[in-house]
């Protein structure tokens, strides 16, 4: 069965990523959360790593939109390749029920694995075995779904030979300027029926480097096709994700952007404009944000 996941996701990483500063609440954070969820957000994108817990928890309490109406997501901070930092707690379910202590959750509609990089020698478990905690989150109904993130074909190989469960969603880097996060991932979990989230989906808008030939054409066309549809080049791109079958997880500080974010409904790229959004992205320089130690090599 498809997933009901709604279409945009508001995340509280990145911009507002606050881990080790737990404790203070940023009232910025929770100002833009029940505003957004006051527009019409339904999907937050949380992990613990983010250290955003309470600020989901305060805006959640006053935004007052009933749970069934919500879709939220949290991840189990893994950790990076260094395997210097991860999570402190013992092992993915016993982070989550820390999560839903903070948030005041009975459940989560998706708990991941921030990352595929763990390993028994420094978590006390493998990749394999933190697969078999997430079933169990899902069996005690700690969590509605379970699935993956930054995970590369290989790693997706290692869960789906063991798993009850298969992974709903791999949370992926992507956008039109970095269209496999790492080599046939996007493919590979389409076939396999795992859901790709985009994070990132805006990055070409702030970090093309305008200078460059390919990067001007590809932004040229995203704005005359926002002047054919009468929308902004966020909403351009935000649909060409999801035209892909892939779901956008994206963030901002202003109301009015997050209004735009939802208002992308009311309008459709013919597939010829898809495909050219696609091939005029692949030629464009890659940029890539997240992960670099680790997937660099790729590009
Ligand atoms: N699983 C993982 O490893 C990762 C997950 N994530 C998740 O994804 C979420 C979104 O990631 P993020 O990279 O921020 O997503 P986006 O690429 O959508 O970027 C959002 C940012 O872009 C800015 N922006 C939007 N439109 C424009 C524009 N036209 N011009 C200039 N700036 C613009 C916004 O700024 P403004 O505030 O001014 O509107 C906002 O800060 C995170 O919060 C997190 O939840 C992110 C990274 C890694
Ligand atoms: O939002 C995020 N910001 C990050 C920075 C480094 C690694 C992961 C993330 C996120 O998930």
């Amino acid at each position: 069965m498809a997933l009901a996941i709604p279409q945009i996701g508001f995340g509280t990483g990145t911009a507002w990523y606050k881990y080790g500063r737990e404790t203070e609440i940023d009232q910025r954070l929770v100002d833009a959360l029940v505003s957004a969820l006051q527009v019409g957000i339904t999907h937050l994108d949380g992990a613990e790593c983010y250290g955003t817990a309470l600020e989901t928890r305060d805006a959640l309490k006053k935004a007052k939109i009933p749970r069934n109406k919500l879709w939220i997501t949290e991840k189990y901070y893994a950790g990076d390749s260094s395997y210097k930092t991860r999570s402190k707690a013992a092992n993915p379910l016993e982070a989550l029920k820390e999560i839903l202590r903070l948030e005041k959750l009975e459940y989560v509609d998706l708990y991941l694995l921030h990352s595929p990089f763990i390993k028994k020698e420094t978590h006390g478990f493998t990749v394999k075995e933190a697969w078999g905690y997430l079933e169990e989150a899902r069996s005690l109904g700690l969590a509605k779904n379970i699935g993956v993130s930054n995970f590369a074909v290989s790693d997706l190989e290692k869960i789906l030979e063991v798993a009850k469960v298969k992974p709903e969603v791999n949370q992926i880097e992507y956008n039109a300027f970095l269209q496999d996060q790492t080599p046939g991932i996007v493919e590979f979990s389409q076939k396999n029926g795992i859901l790709i989230e985009a994070y990132s989906p805006l990055a070409p808008l702030y970090k093309g480097d305008k200078s460059i030939k390919e990067v001007k054409e590809f932004l040229d066309y995203v704005n005359e096709l926002g002047k054919k549809y009468s929308k902004s080049d966020t909403q351009v791109l935000l649909k060409w994700v999801l035209q892909k079958g892939i779901i956008p997880i994206t963030t901002s500080t202003k109301t009015e952007r997050v209004k735009e974010f939802l208002k992308i409904d009311d309008f459709k790229l013919e597939p010829s404009e898809v495909e050219e959004i696609t091939s005029l992205g692949s030629n464009a320089p890659i940029v890539r944000q997240y992960w670099i130690p680790e997937y660099s090599k790729f590009d």
